[in-house]
């Protein structure tokens, strides 16, 4: 019985409390977009995850959130389409692979590019070390000096680092995206 009127309130006050959060997940190529899509969409972890053309759009819903997310190619000619999808979201998703460390003075100069647009000042922004199942990643403190995030002052940033693969950080990653909804 006490199940009974724990889903009864919890019906009640979705109705209440239902949030709306829309996300674009961006980043360099083969940092873990799709697999970070794949994996809060569904669950499921795949290896098999072909680079992504231009972008996706899924619709998912968690709780009583319902997040629309755009996971946009990472590959240099589709990093000027970044700003495009990136334009009215409740927050900005940057993935790095934390192990490319020949590939972090590229992923900062993308991302300060793209914080640098007007249209999308005061868009909060999450960072994810992604890829920390593997030997010798990069951990959250030297990415946020590498990538310069202390430097970021117009907007609220946090930086996780976690692992698709694993599902490693994933609950606070969620958690910190359900507070963006409206
Ligand atoms: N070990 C490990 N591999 C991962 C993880 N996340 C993604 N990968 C692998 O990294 C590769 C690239 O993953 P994608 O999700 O396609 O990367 P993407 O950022 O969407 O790439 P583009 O669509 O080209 O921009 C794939 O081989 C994934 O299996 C992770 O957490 N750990
Ligand atoms: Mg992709």
């Amino acid at each position: 019985m006490p199940g009974f009127f724990t889903s009864v309130f919890q019906w009640i006050s979705g109705l209440f409390w239902s949030k709306q959060c829309e996300l674009a997940v961006v980043g360099l190529q083969a940092s873990g977009k799709t697999s970070f899509v794949n994996v809060i969409t569904s669950g499921q972890w795949s290896e098999g995850v072909v680079p992504t053309v231009a972008f996706n759009f899924r619709k998912i819903r968690r709780g009583n959130v319902t997040m629309k997310v755009w996971d946009v190619a990472g590959q240099p000619k589709f990093r000027s389409m970044w700003e495009r999808y990136c334009n009215g979201v409740d927050a900005i998703v940057f993935v790095v692979d934390s192990l490319d460390k020949d590939r972090f003075n590229t992923a900062r100069f993308e991302l300060h590019q793209l914080l640098g647009q007007p249209t999308l000042s005061g868009v909060p922004l999450l960072v994810l070390g992604n890829k920390n199942d593997l030997e010798g990643c990069t951990p959250v403190n030297e990415l946020i000096k590498i990538l310069q995030l202390d430097r970021i002052s117009d907007r609220p940033v946090s930086c996780y680092s976690c692992s698709m693969k694993s599902q490693h950080n994933l609950d606070i990653v969620l958690e910190w995206l359900s507070n963006r909804g409206h």
